[in-house]
């Protein structure tokens, strides 16, 4: 064991890589950063918030190459006692949290079609981790474990009930490290602290989901057996008439692998604006008066509303709406939007604490005389993630020397 023990923890998206580490013992973070446009010409290393510095080569291997640089310029890569990685899909097999073995990776990649834009990645910096750093425990944290306890009600589609038997069709859900570790914050605000609370939480970022929490369990999700279904996302379009689609593949010949690329890259943000999918983009060219940004921002604004709102009725009661991810966190303008469609819920919000920076931390944004407390949470996954990671870790090497 190492004097000075860090958890390294990696989130390998379609086109970034996330990483932070982390202090074993107080669990603080000691140094964060993002390597952006993977596989681009572009390929960007940011850390701690500094400056983007451009790299020369750009796939999951030469990103973590980077990044273990990073650490070795501050003395960090021997300390590396523990690794935690996001998963986004653990399929029927992962209900937590596992130690990376070779099986594990193998059952992973069985699920992966079922998230092409995230478990192909994930597991990239899988491997990449593992060839730089033999030896130490690695960890895989799913985004689905959280939605384990949703019931049949509502992970079951209107399919025969064959198709779930059978070929195990079913709802997922996604986002659940971060739903999680906002669902725990949120019971320690003072307004919320000691009732066994009824929370929506919208978790918009790139992607975005909703989720139902009672008494800290995740009751229902927007996302479904993909993160493809519920809300519109940046590239990704959300719930679609199924006809539609057939509709669409006869009308203009696409296959189906067509149109799934399509659904998920070509969609949503950018595809109803025909700009971009970064709304901080969009939020500017509307105050510039151009239309299909607002239309595209209104339309987002639609689905994320009546999602809470029928999230709401999975509740035995409703007692508070947290907003997070980069939009959630970030976006004045979506929480004005969102909150003004709740009206008929008695939900008002404040203007003046709603225009408070992130840099704020954790604050309520709704009025006083609000029917549901309205607040935001910036969520923090790699905290989740090191706390797996230190926990499955301690146990792995236990277990060792048992
Ligand atoms: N200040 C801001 N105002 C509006 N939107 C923002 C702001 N900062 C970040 N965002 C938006 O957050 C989204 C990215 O969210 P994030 O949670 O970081 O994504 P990811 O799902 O990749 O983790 C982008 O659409 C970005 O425009
Ligand atoms: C599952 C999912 O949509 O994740 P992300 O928001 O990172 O794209
Ligand atoms: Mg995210």
């Amino acid at each position: 064991m190492n004097e000075y023990p860090v958890i390294l923890t990696i989130n390998c998206g379609s086109s970034s890589v996330k990483f932070s580490v982390l202090d074993e013992i107080s669990m603080e973070p000691l140094l964060a950063g993002i390597c952006e446009g993977i596989n681009t010409e572009a390929t960007t290393l940011i850390v701690n918030s500094g400056e983007p510095v451009k790299l020369a080569h750009s796939d999951y291997e030469d990103a973590l190459a980077a990044i273990a640089l990073e650490l070795e310029k501050r003395n960090l890569i021997e300390c590396v006692a523990y690794i935690g990685h996001r998963i986004a899909h653990g399929g029927a097999i992962f209900g937590e949290s596992v130690l990376l073995t070779d099986e594990v990776v193998e059952q992973i990649r069985a699920v992966s079609p079922l998230a092409p834009l995230h478990n192909y990645a994930n597991l990239s910096g899988v491997a990449s981790a593992r060839l730089r750093f033999p030896g130490v425990p690695q960890v895989a944290v799913f985004d689905t474990s959280f939605h384990q306890t949703i019931s049949p009600e509502a992970y079951l589609y209107g399919l025969p009930y064959s198709y779930f038997k059978e070929h195990g069709v079913r709802r997922y859900g996604f986002h659940g490290t971060s739903h999680r570790y906002v669902s725990m914050q949120a019971a320690e605000l003072p307004e919320l602290k000691g009732v066994s609370s009824g929370l929506v939480i919208a978790h918009l970022g790139n992607g975005a989901s909703v989720c139902a929490v009672a008494g800290g369990q995740s009751v229902d999700t927007s996302m479904g057996m993909t993160p493809l279904e519920g809300l519109i996302m940046g590239t990704r379009c959300g719930d679609v008439d199924f006809g539609a689609m057939v509709w669409l593949a006869r009308q203009t010949g696409q296959s189906l692998d067509d149109l799934e690329q399509v659904a998920n890259t070509e969609s949503g943000l950018l595809g109803l604006s025909g700009i971009s999918s970064d709304l901080r983009t969009l939020e500017k060219a509307w105050r510039e008066g151009d239309a299909r940004a607002e239309l595209a921002i209104n339309t987002f604004v639609h689905r994320i509303a009546r999602a809470i709102g029928g999230h709401a009725t999975s509740l035995p009661r409703f007692d508070g709406l947290i907003f997070t991810g980069g939009i959630g966190e970030n976006s004045v303008l979506i929480r004005r939007l969102v909150i003004k469609h709740l009206r008929v819920f008695g939900i008002e919000m404040d203007e003046e604490k709603n225009a408070r920076p992130n840099s704020d931390g954790e604050r309520i944004i709704s009025s006083e005389s609000s029917a549901v407390l309205c607040a935001v949470i910036p969520t923090n996954e790699e905290k989740m993630i090191a706390f797996d990671a230190r926990r499955l870790g301690k146990a792995s090497h236990l277990a060792e020397f048992a």
